[in-house]
C-alpha cells in the first residue's frame, strides 16, 4: 500500500518545470527526498500538501484525492516557515490548532514542549530558525499523525538535537504503519534512517530506489586515466579526471570489473557521491 502516489504531475513555473512526476511513498517506511538546490523538492511537497495546484496529473493520499481535507488529520507537516503565526506564541497557537485535530494528545504535547525546551509565551517572530523547526515538530507530533512529511527538518538544528530528532523518528517508526517522507540535504541523516530514496534533479525524478538497491547498485570506481576511452566512458557517470587518474560513478553489477581488479579501486557510493556524480557534467 502506498501512502502517496503522484501520477503524471506537471507544474510549470517561470523558469522551471516539474515534468511528468510519477512517484510513490510506500506506507510504513521512511522515504528520503534528495536533490540539489532548486530541483523541485519544496514544490513537490507543496503540491502533495495541496498548497499549490498542479497544472496536470493527480495526487492521492491513502488512495484518496489529496484535496480531501479529512486526510490532513492523518498527516503531520514539518517545515521551518511559520510566518502566518508570527505574532502568536505557542499557547495561542495551540488554542487554534488543537481543536482541529480529533487525535490531539495534550499529554504528548506537554511532554514534547518540555523535551524541546520551547517557551510557551514568547512570540514566534522572536524564535530562532531551530526553535521554529522544533515548534513545527511539536504541533505535528502532538496529533499523533500516521504520516509525517518534513521539508528540510534538520537544517536549522544543532547536531545534538538533530541526532535526538533522528532517534525520535526511528522510535516513531516502531509504531505500526508509521510513514515518513523527508526532504533533506543532509544525506548522512538518510543513510541512518531511510528505507527508500527519491532523487529529483531539474524537475525530473532521476530514480526511486530502496537503500538496499542503492547500496548494491552504485559504486565509485577509481583507475588510471588511460582506461577511459570512447567505449569505457559510456559505462560511467560524472567522470572526473586528474593527473593521477579518474574517479567516476558506476551503476550496475561491479563484478564486470573482476578482470581488472589490480587496476581499479571499487567502493560503495554514498548518497552524496551519487548526487555529486549524477549531476556533474563529465569528463573533465
Ligand atoms: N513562487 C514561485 N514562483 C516561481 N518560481 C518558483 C517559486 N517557488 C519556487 N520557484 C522555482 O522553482 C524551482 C524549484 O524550487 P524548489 O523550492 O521546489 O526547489 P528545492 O529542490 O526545494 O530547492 P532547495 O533545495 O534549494 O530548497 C526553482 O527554480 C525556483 O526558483
Amino acid at each position: 500500500m502506498n501512502a502517496v502516489e503522484f501520477h503524471d504531475v506537471t507544474k510549470k513555473r517561470k523558469d522551471f518545470t516539474l515534468d511528468t512526476i510519477n512517484l510513490t511513498i510506500p506506507q510504513g517506511y521512511v522515504t528520503g527526498f534528495i536533490g540539489p538546490n532548486g530541483s523541485g523538492k519544496t514544490t513537490t511537497i507543496q503540491m502533495l500538501m495541496d498548497l499549490l495546484p498542479p497544472d496536470s496529473g493527480d495526487i492521492t493520499l491513502f488512495n484518496e484525492s489529496n484535496k480531501n481535507h479529512r486526510m490532513k488529520q492523518r498527516i503531520g507537516f514539518v517545515y521551518d516557515e511559520l510566518y502566518m503565526y508570527e505574532e502568536f506564541n505557542i499557547k495561542k497557537m495551540k488554542s487554534f490548532i488543537a481543536p482541529l485535530y480529533e487525535n490531539w494528545n495534550e499529554a504528548l504535547f506537554q511532554q514534547y514542549l518540555k523535551e524541546f525546551d520551547l517557551p510557551l509565551k514568547k512570540k514566534l517572530k522572536h524564535f530562532s530558525k531551530g526553535m521554529k523547526m522544533k515548534c513545527s515538530l511539536l504541533f505535528a507530533l502532538a496529533h499523533e499523525p500516521e504520516f509525517i512529511i518534513m521539508d528540510e527538518p534538520t537544517s536549522g538544528l544543532d547536531p545534538i538535537f538533530r541526532r535526538e530528532l533522528l532517534d525520535q523518528l526511528q522510535e516513531l517508526m516502531l509504531r505500526d504503519n508509521q510513514t515518513i517522507f523527508l526532504s533533506t540535504h543532509i544525506t548522512t541523516d538518510l543513510e541512518r534512517i531511510a528505507h527508500y530514496i527519491v532523487f529529483i534533479y531539474k524537475g525530473e525524478i532521476i530514480f526511486q530506489k530502496s537503500m538496499l538497491e542503492i547500496q548494491e547498485q552504485f559504486h565509485i570506481v577509481k583507475g588510471k586515466r588511460e582506461m577511459i576511452d570512447a567505449d569505457t566512458e559510456t559505462l560511467f557517470s560524472g567522470i572526473k579526471m586528474n593527473q593521477h587518474g579518474f574517479t567516476a560513478l558506476f551503476e550496475g553489477d561491479s563484478t564486470v570489473f573482476n578482470a581488472y581488479s589490480d587496476d581499479l579501486v571499487i567502493e560503495k557510493a554514498s548518497l552524496e557521491d551519487i548526487m555529486y556524480f549524477l549531476t556533474r557534467e563529465g569528463p573533465e
